[in-house]
């Protein structure tokens, strides 16, 4: 794992800007993994930035997003379709139809996850997926205890999650008790991943995953099974790590 220490959450953004759009600029065509959170937000901003002042162009780019709440219909304001469109798709050329997440409202969960995952193999691998980490370790939506070979699978939210996750809506109850998500198996499957990481709650995970113990206790840990991961992690994020380790 390639870790970067940047000063804050904006020039983790930059840095992380740097590296999408030198993917599309190397192929037009890129698949890229997308995430939601409050984590990538700065990103999509530069991203939006280089499209309107640089015509960087994503008019054929596809994108594959990590998970998605299940119940939630996508024009509901917290869905994670509702996020992708309001932070990146709307202000970018990409094209709506090479969008992707999951249906959290398909009749079948099951069928949609198989569905899902045959499509992650269909149009990708992902050249570069994009990650944040939630305080437990999570990824997507892998929750402590996901095994390594999990494909795309509907998931029981950590109470954290959902705790983490409420400020999002209008009270706690109302976030989604379960999410379908890419499983780590299929999240392992793209070419690179970049993880991103900002602020001081994050710092304890953090600390965790630079102990590079790879456990299903701690979903991120895995990615020290994919030999090109980077982290950018800005300062508050990157503090309780051990001096030896930095
Ligand atoms: N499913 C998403 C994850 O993909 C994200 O990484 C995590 C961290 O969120 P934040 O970036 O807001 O800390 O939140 C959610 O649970």
């Amino acid at each position: 794992m390639k870790v970067v220490v940047v000063e804050n959450y904006d020039e983790m953004s930059l840095r992380a800007a740097e590296i999408v759009e030198q993917q599309v600029l190397k192929n037009a065509k890129s698949i890229l993994g997308l995430a939601t959170g409050s984590t990538p937000i700065g990103l999509y901003g530069k991203m939006i930035e280089g499209f309107k002042n640089r015509s960087v162009s994503y008019e054929q780019i596809k994108t594959i997003n990590l998970d998605e709440y299940q119940g939630l219909n996508r024009n509901h304001p917290n869905s994670y379709h509702s996020f992708m469109y309001e932070n990146l798709f709307k202000h970018i050329n990409i094209q709506m139809r090479n969008t992707y997440l999951p249906d959290g409202q398909a009749r079948s969960v099951e069928e949609e996850c198989e569905r899902y995952e045959a499509l992650i193999d269909r149009i990708g691998p992902v050249h570069l997926q994009i990650l944040g980490m939630g305080t437990n370790g999570h990824i997507g939506f892998n929750e402590p205890g996901t095994p390594e070979g999990s494909l795309t699978h509907c998931v029981e939210l950590d109470e954290s999650t959902r705790k983490n996750n409420a400020r999002f809506f209008e009270s706690p109850d109302a976030v989604p008790t379960h999410a379908i998500t890419m499983g780590i198996a299929s999240i392992l499957k793209s070419d690179r991943i970049l993880l991103l990481a900002s602020g001081k709650k994050k710092a304890p995970a953090v600390k965790k995953l630079m102990e590079q113990q790879v456990s299903e206790d701690f979903p991120a840990s895995y990615l020290w099974n994919h030999d090109d991961v980077t982290l950018i992690a800005d300062r508050d994020a990157y503090q309780l790590v051990e001096p030896e380790r930095q």
